[in-house]
């Protein structure tokens, strides 16, 4: 069933979070989080190392509760909602996965997710050589992630969660998810939080982008709006060098005689002009540079 057509009223906003707190035990994992999401758009979760990504995702799923403040998925405390949590899936990059069959897990799925769809699993199983007949304990690290990925699409779930999902597996297999959900996504809109490490790679994926930083909610921000915080400039190395003079140089590539910058600087109209006339080119700001810039500060390298 399309979770569109589903009984359920969706309200316009699908998540709804409010001075969210996470500990463990003397561990805050997350503080004064506060978002709001839409259904069915796709947002980017990006953050470093214990920066709080899958202490959000597991709130979200009520896997955990929250210390304090509040969580809402379709307008409800999602934590011991059974009917919530029926319309929520979360991949986890460990996969959650009993020891039984390929075959005998997707079972389980089809009776446990009302949305589930057996015509797209049958397909993700070819696009992505699984054996139906193995167990998954015998499956590598990739075939396993590549499971999560095919349950995590063919659940449906109006709320769809995958947290670095894609560990292990390879290029080939992550460009046949990413193709596949954007394929799904066209015909069954939803709302996707994609938590990954591989910015660029992910990152046409996202409308939206969340970067959570030390247990806080930094940035929450559209793609476009984001890469239109910077840019980069290419051309004659002594040109760039001349042209980025005083600006906030965020990375540098040299190629021969040819260099790349990117500057953290909203490029202006007079900017483009001036860069034009000096021979040089403006691209857009790769997000994984502005990602860089946003979480890299002193405090976190400490002499
Ligand atoms: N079960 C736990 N017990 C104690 N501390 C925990 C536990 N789970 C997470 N933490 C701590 O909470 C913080 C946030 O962890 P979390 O797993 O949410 O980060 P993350 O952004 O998903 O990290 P990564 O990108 O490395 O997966 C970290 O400091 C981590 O050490």
């Amino acid at each position: 069933m399309n979770p569109g057509t589903s009984v359920h009223e969706q309200p316009e906003n699908l998540v709804e979070v409010d001075d969210l707190r996470v500990s463990y035990g003397d561990v805050t994992a997350l503080e004064g989080v506060s978002l709001t999401l839409e259904a069915n758009k796709i947002y980017g979760l990006i953050g470093r190392n214990g920066s709080g990504k899958t202490s959000l995702l597991s709130v979200l799923a009520a896997f955990r509760r929250a210390d304090a403040g509040t969580v809402r998925v379709e307008g409800r405390d999602p934590y011991e909602d059974a009917d919530i949590v029926s319309r929520v899936c979360l991949i986890r990059e460990s996969g959650d996965l009993p020891a039984a069959k390929i075959r005998q897990i997707i079972g389980l799925y089809r009776e446990l997710r009302p949305n589930w769809d057996q015509e797209l699993a049958d397909r993700l199983l070819r696009r992505f050589d699984l054996p139906a007949g193995r167990n998954v304990s015998k499956l590598s690290r990739g075939m396993k992630s590549a499971f999560g990925c095919l349950l995590g699409l063919a659940s449906r779930a109006p709320l769809t969660m995958f947290d670095e999902s894609y560990l292990g597996m390879d290029a080939p297999a992550r460009y046949i998810f990413i193709e596949e959900l954007l394929r799904d996504y066209v015909e069954y809109p939803r709302t996707f939080i994609v938590s990954t490490h591989l910015i660029e790679e992910f990152g046409r994926l996202f409308e939206e982008v969340l970067i959570v930083d030390k247990g806080r909610l930094i940035v929450h921000d559209t793609v476009d709006s984001l890469r239109e915080r910077g840019v980069s400039i290419s051309g004659p190395a002594e040109l760039v060098d001349r042209f980025a003079m005083g600006l906030d140089v965020l990375g540098e590539q040299v190629l021969g005689p040819t260099k790349q910058v990117t500057v953290y600087s909203h490029p202006t109209d007079d900017l483009r002009r001036q860069a034009k006339a000096a021979g040089l080119e403006l691209g857009t700001l790769p997000l994984q540079d502005l990602f860089v810039h946003l979480t890299t500060r002193p405090e976190r390298n400490p002499s």
